[in-house]
């Protein structure tokens, strides 16, 4: 199959890397990351170990594949949508957090796949990624159901030895995925402390509001997603992911921008068409941009 990665940062290069042991992979990314590639090959390190040589470069467009994987952080998706259409690419799997496919779906007249993935990657130097740890990609059809084309793309992957799930109910996943960053990613962010610290601790009960404020939200778009389930799914992930620290908070550790306007900043936006209030999402959105905007960015 192939493959473009569009977004060859740390998940994008972990899964890019991978898809080429067996797939014709072309990795779009920055400049140093890419010409290492080029000249002398990718590691993978860590929880995977891998030397692959995919294809790799900064030109955006003109690239023709059965897929393309986006993995650009969420606000770069609009961007990555535009390059895109000038791709000739016959799909389009997201593995971004946050709800970025109706970006991609809005721009590009071919089929968008949902997708998640926990796979932990950072890439530490120019040519080499390491897997923090083993997780599984989920992808199927955006608004559910069987899909001919998620199963080749599904059946890509585990010939790559990528752990995946091809699912039928990707609406009811991709709200549930919600409802754990817009829990767990802003809390840690704010309090500064690793996932496994909710366990303990009241700001918990944050996330877990949180997490509710969204399952209601997503009840409005007609996904059946329960209050109980939420707030288990944030159990369930501060217990597995214990020692992580969340994306939201590597970024703000790094003086990077955050995901926040795909996450919690999407629930409000959503909730708002139903005029519903949602205080918890809106307060954690709230002080992530005023971090973001004041001395935070470096
Ligand atoms: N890193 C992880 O472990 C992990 C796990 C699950 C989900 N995710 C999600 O995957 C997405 C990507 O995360 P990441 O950690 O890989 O971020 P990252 O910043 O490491 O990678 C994104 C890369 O895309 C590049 N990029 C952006 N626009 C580009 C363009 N127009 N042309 C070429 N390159 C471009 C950036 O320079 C960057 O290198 C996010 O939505 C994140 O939440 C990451
Ligand atoms: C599941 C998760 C919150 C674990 O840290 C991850 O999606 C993240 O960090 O964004």
């Amino acid at each position: 199959m192939r493959i473009l990665v569009f977004g060859a940062g740390s998940l994008g290069t972990l899964v890019g890397g991978l898809l080429a042991s067996v797939h014709d992979v072309t990795l779009v990314g920055r400049d140093r990351h890419v010409s290492r590639v080029s000249k002398t090959g990718l590691d993978i390190v860590g929880a995977e170990s891998a030397h692959v040589s995919p294809a790799a470069t900064t030109t955006e467009t003109g690239h023709g594949a059965d897929v393309a994987l986006v993995t650009v952080k969420s606000f770069d998706t609009r961007a990555a949508a535009e390059a895109l259409e000038a791709c000739d690419v016959d799909a389009v799997l997201s593995l971004q957090n946050g709800m970025t496919e109706e970006v991609l779906e809005s721009s590009l007249d071919v089929p968008v796949l949902a997708g998640t993935a926990t796979y932990g990657a950072r890439l530490v130097a120019p040519g080499r990624v390491e897997c923090t740890g083993i997780g599984r990609v989920v992808l199927g059809a955006l608004d559910g159901g069987t899909s001919p084309l998620a199963e080749r793309v599904g059946k890509a992957f585990r010939d790559a030895d990528i752990r995946t799930l091809v699912a039928a109910d990707m609406p009811r996943r991709r709200w549930e995925k919600l409802a754990v960053n817009a829990g767990i990613n802003a809390v840690t962010a704010l309090s500064r402390v690793e996932n496994g610290r909710l366990a303990s601790h009241e700001a918990r009960e944050v996330a877990h509001r949180a997490a509710r404020e969204t399952a209601r939200v997503a009840r409005f778009e007609g996904v059946r997603l329960p209050n109980r389930v939420a707030r288990e799914a944030i159990d369930r992930v501060v217990d597995q992911t214990a020692a992580n620290r969340s994306s939201m908070l590597q970024d703000v550790e790094a003086g990077k921008r955050t995901e926040v306007d795909a996450i919690n900043g999407a629930v409000v936006d959503t909730a708002t068409k139903y005029d519903y209030e949602v205080p918890t999402n809106r307060t954690l959105a709230a002080l992530l941009r005023a971090w973001e905007r004041g001395e935070g960015l470096r």
